[in-house]
């Protein structure tokens, strides 16, 4: 009787502050999104659409999440008149601004005064612009393809959203076992921070992070007692929707960050066997710094009625403001030796990133630097206690140098990297652009130091058209004979060169590299065969795409299906060898390393290329 009348009372309340925020919502809203949706409503429209289906599921019982937005939300006039002209499935919003401009004052945006003072506490008072861009649609139950540049606030602009609509209907409907939200991410590390975000913008929602490497039976625990919101690889999530201890038949929101690399070859299956276990109503976004042309075609696949909201679009700045862009020669012989002039010229003593294509690079780099720096390595070989230790200690301070393979690559934000370094070309522009977006985020300034080899100056012309940043050429860095190799004495089997012979290495470095033109169809640069085992880019398909760096295989984050996306994916092409590499933690959970998976479709040529399966 009690719980009753309290819950009426608090309904009662919440519904009288629900109806005086969404006055406010819309008055503010109407004033401060003005400016936004007057960009939407003046640019090109494609495709078609219904307008009215602002709301696409419509009003369902206990679907509050969909009633034209939660909460009776209303979409401004401004935008509903975009809407109406609109004949488009796809809606491009206007160019990017800077996050450092004067953004939206999240005070004032009828959200729940709990997320406020959240984000307040963490000095986060306005909008970034993508959050700004994307509230309003977000509100309305809206599927959503949104893109900005690295660093630039996509976790909020979709996290915001939402977990403003779980508070809200929790508090009208009481908190339910099952979880409202699902939250999709490549990495295991990723996906431990966006359930950061989303714990600490909410503290008093329940979120929890499902990922492999660590105990599934607490995790299982945790998801009996009951959560809001669940954010996972999809190794770990399938692992628990099998074992029923993950029951997502109630999701309401569902979000793939990353989508890119979620929808890649090898990742997309897992992700498509979760997307089938979640109501046919709901809200669906995908968030990542690059859409790949081929992505449209999929997302099709997955979303009802897309908007996309995109602050890249087609201008020719694909990385964040602020960054800085240089490159620099080097023979695979004297790579190693510069990078420590490198760091000491250019992080000035702040943090740097440096990234291989392999874990054993990684490895042995790390090793070499930490006679001189203090230093650490970071990849899906190291055990997850390890990973976990690792970037805490980055991220803290505890040591200024980490050196990962790509699984750091994606959307980890470790504030105040100063410098990105390119050990060696990445696969392809994408990942090019993410991994150098580990700096120079919300609006802070950092460089990005590019090495390659003569071969590879055509390579790099690519990538400085297709990211549209110039790259200022720093003057070679003399190395002495003798002092050539970094890695001598920790058990290289190179024989001098970095990498010949080394049983991971793809075609590029030495080892059985064949000829290839650069860019052929034969896989370019590397060219020829890359051996027997899996995770490695050989070939002789013309899929190759970013096989014509020549790049041998990322060899991933670190395990798990890194096989399955040899065959279709891999630059350079074709089929990777034979055997595969073991699956057996799943989904890569963290790491899975997928990476190369990212050759896939996407190849490089990223943005240019309306076909991730072209060669270039
Ligand atoms: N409105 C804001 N005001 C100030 N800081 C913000 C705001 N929104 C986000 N941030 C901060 O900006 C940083 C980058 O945000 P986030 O990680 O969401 O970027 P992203 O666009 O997802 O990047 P990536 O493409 O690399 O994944 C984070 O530290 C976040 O806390």
């Amino acid at each position: 009787m009690i719980t009753t009348v309290l819950r009426r009372s608090l309904l009662d309340a919440s519904k009288r502050n629900l109806s005086a925020s969404l006055t406010s919502i819309n008055t503010v809203l109407f004033h401060n999104l003005a400016p936004a949706a007057t960009r939407v409503s003046d640019l090109a429209l494609i495709g078609s659409s219904d307008v009215k289906a602002g709301f696409p599921f419509g009003v369902e019982a206990k679907g509050i999440h969909f009633q034209s937005g939660p909460l009776d939300f209303r979409a401004s006039m401004v935008s509903q008149a975009g809407f109406a002209i609109s004949e488009s499935s796809e809606r491009r919003v206007g160019d990017s601004e800077s996050v450092g401009g004067d953004g939206l004052a999240i005070s004032e945006l009828g959200i729940s005064p709990e997320i406020v003072k959240a984000l307040s506490s963490k000095g986060i008072e306005k909008l970034f612009p993508i959050q700004k861009a994307v509230l309003e649609p977000a509100m309305e139950g809206r599927d959503m393809i949104g893109r900005a540049r690295t660093g630039t606030g996509k976790t909020l602009a979709f996290g915001i959203p939402i977990i403003d609509k779980i508070i809200k209907y929790n508090a009208k409907h009481g908190r339910g076992r099952n979880p409202l939200c699902l939250v999709l991410a490549p990495t295991r590390e990723l996906a431990r921070q966006v359930e950061k975000e989303f714990r600490e913008s909410a503290p008093s929602l329940d979120t929890i992070c499902l990922y492999g490497g660590t105990p599934i039976g607490q995790q299982m625990r945790q998801l009996d007692y009951g959560v809001d919101v669940a954010v996972g690889t999809p190794g770990r999530v399938i692992d628990l929707m099998k074992r029923g201890a993950l029951n997502l038949s109630e999701v309401q929101f569902v979000v793939l960050d990353e989508a890119d690399q979620m929808l890649q070859v090898g990742f997309a299956e897992d992700v498509e066997i979760i997307l089938e276990k979640l109501p046919e109503k709901r809200q669906s976004m995908m968030f990542s710094a690059t859409m790949p042309s081929w992505i449209r075609s999929l997302t099709k696949k997955y979303l009802n009625n897309p908007l996309t909201v995109d602050l890249v679009g087609d201008s020719d700045q694909k990385l964040a403001d602020g960054i800085t862009t240089y490159s620099i020669i080097a023979d695979s012989y004297g790579r190693a030796s510069i990078i420590g002039p490198l760091v000491t010229e250019h992080a000035k003593g702040g943090k740097c990133i440096v990234f291989t294509q392999t874990k054993r690079d990684a490895d042995r780099l790390s090793y070499a630097l930490a006679r001189s720096f203090k230093c650490e390595a970071l990849h899906g070989d190291i055990s997850q206690s390890q990973r976990e230790r690792t970037l805490a200690g980055f991220r803290d301070g505890h040591f200024n140098i980490l050196v990962a393979t790509d699984v750091a690559a994606r959307g980890l934000d470790v504030p105040n990297v100063d410098l990105i370094i390119h050990y060696e070309l990445p696969n392809n522009t994408e990942t090019f652009v993410h991994r150098t977006g580990r700096t120079g985020r919300a609006g802070k300034k950092g460089s990005a130091i590019l090495i390659y080899s003569q071969d590879q100056s055509r390579a790099v012309k690519i990538i400085e058209r297709e990211v549209g940043s110039r790259f200022t050429e720093l003057p070679s860095i003399a190395v002495e004979r003798g002092s050539a190799s970094m890695f001598e004495g920790i058990g290289s089997r190179s024989g001098g060169s970095f990498g010949g012979g080394m049983r991971d290495r793809g075609s590029s470095f030495g080892g059985r590299s064949g000829g290839g033109g650069y860019g052929g169809s034969s896989g370019g640069y590397g060219g020829g065969r890359s051996g027997g085992s899996s995770n490695r880019y050989s070939g002789d398909s013309d899929r190759s795409g970013f096989g014509s760096f020549g790049m041998r295989s990322p060899e991933g984050y670190g395990s798990d299906r890194s096989s399955q996306s040899g065959g279709r994916s891999s630059f350079g092409g074709g089929r990777s060898g034979g055997s595969s590499n073991n699956r057996s933690s799943g989904f890569g959970d963290f790491g899975s390393d997928r990476s190369s998976q990212s050759g896939g479709r996407s190849s490089f040529g990223g943005f240019g290329s309306n076909d991730g399966k072209r060669s270039y």
